[in-house]
């Protein structure tokens, strides 16, 4: 796809592009296949990206970031690690969807707190919203904190958390309304657990069928003392906020979907005029053109509309709704053109050491995690008044 216009990104996006890229090389790719092994990426990764000012691009100046609000930077980051086929490092995670709702919700001096390790790397970060027994349903948790007048006493147990056993810091997603008159969403707030909070546990970090490289978390809250100061905003403000956040995450993995298509079609197009069969490479074959075809028409699309959805985001115009049209669509195609591009790889397809192996598992999970294809429809037909 190399070649197509991207109006939407400056000479300096591109400048960026090119540090992540020499990053990617240097610091990531040599390494991957250990730290996939591994389940885990090491410390010092991060501590690399925030000296190379990688990490949290919005973070004000006086809270030890760039203050750059400019998701094009968050796209172009997104893009670099999945054209690499490096899905360990959890940084987009980190810079678009934990860290703004410490940017956007926290007090100053929660800022100063939290923020420069935020983006020098020192301070990993993940929100935990899902529990075993509620995903989709995110009013339906049942991780509860009491209020105990300056602190809140936090139980529950949290589940598939991105950066669980790395995180120094946890937004967790929590009831602080009582058993007995429950208030809905208006029970729900966000509270900050450290490292080394007693009865803060971590889990099995699980074993995925794809993202192997990134640590992904069961996290356990046993009578943990939370004081007030670390919860984000108002009481009961917590679902509010994560829907309001929410869109960012769905859009920012729309940014790796369309990438991810990209990615997809260049080895597809690569084999398609290596590889030989019958006499002749097997693009020359109706059926292998027109599939390639369609996979550079329907990627072209989602590079048009996910580059659209970026401006508006930029703009402040991006709602939930286009936001949802973003993630299941992308999603959707990466999965569909994953699977294609198996197809026409044949057995090497099916082999681990191919790219498009790895292509294919890191494709199934973008339809579920950030809200499953079924809630961004759900999304969509309420905000139609349906
Ligand atoms: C969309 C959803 C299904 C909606 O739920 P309900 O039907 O219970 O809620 P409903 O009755 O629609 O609404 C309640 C209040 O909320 C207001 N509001 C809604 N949207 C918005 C909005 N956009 N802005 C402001 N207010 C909003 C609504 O008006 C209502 O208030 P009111 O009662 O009138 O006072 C929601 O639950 C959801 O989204 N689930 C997916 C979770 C999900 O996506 N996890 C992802 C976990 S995976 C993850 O986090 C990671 C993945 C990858 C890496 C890292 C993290």
């Amino acid at each position: 796809m190399s070649g197509l216009e991207r109006p939407l990104l400056t000479g300096e996006h591109e400048a960026f592009r090119q540090t992540v890229r020499t990053f990617v090389e240097k610091e990531v790719l040599p390494h991957h296949a250990q730290w996939e092994q591994d389940g885990i990426v090491p410390r010092e990764l991060w501590t690399k990206a925030g000296a190379q000012g990688l990490l949290c691009f919005d973070v004000p100046e006086e809270y030890g970031g760039p203050g750059v609000r400019d998701f094009r930077y968050n796209m172009v980051m997104a893009e670099e690690l999945t054209k690499a086929g490096a899905n360990g490092p959890g940084f987009p995670v980190h810079t678009d969807i934990i860290v703004p709702y410490l940017t956007g919700l926290g007090t100053d001096e929660q800022k100063q707190r939290w923020l420069p390790g935020c983006v020098s790397g020192e301070t990993v970060t993940a929100i935990a919203m899902t529990e075993p027994g509620a995903g989709s349903d995110l009013q339906g948790i049942r991780t509860n904190a009491v209020d105990k007048g300056d602190h809140y006493v936090l139980n529950g147990a949290k589940t598939f958390i991105s950066n669980g056993i790395l995180a120094d810091l946890v937004i967790v997603v929590a009831r602080t309304d009582s058993p007995d008159a429950r208030e809905g969403h208006k029970g729900i707030s966000l509270l900050v657990v450290e490292r080394g909070m007693e009865g803060f546990e971590r889990g099995r970090n699980l074993d995925k069928m794809g993202l192997k490289a990134q640590d992904t978390a069961e996290l356990f809250f046993d009578d943990v003392v939370v004081p007030k100061a670390n919860r984000l905003g108002e009481e009961g403000s917590g679902f509010i906020s994560l829907m309001v956040n929410l869109p960012q995450e769905r859009l920012s993995i729309a940014c790796i979907a369309a990438a991810a298509c990209e990615a997809i079609l260049d080895m597809c197009l690569s084999y398609a005029k290596e590889r030989e069969a019958f006499g002749r490479p097997i693009g020359k074959f109706q059926h292998n053109r027109f599939l390639v075809a369609e996979m550079a028409t329907e990627a072209r699309i989602a590079r048009v509309f996910v580059d659209d959805c970026v401006r508006l985001h930029n703009e402040g115009k991006l709602d939930p709704s286009m936001a949802a049209m973003a993630k299941w669509w992308t999603t959707e195609l990466q999965n569909k053109l994953a699977d294609r591009a198996v197809q026409l790889h044949g057995g090497y397809g099916y082999m681990n050491e191919y790219p498009v192996a790895r292509a294919f598992v890191d494709s199934r999970i973008q339809t579920i995690y950030g809200g499953t294809t079924e809630i961004q429809k759900e999304i969509i037909g309420r905000s139609l008044g349906l």
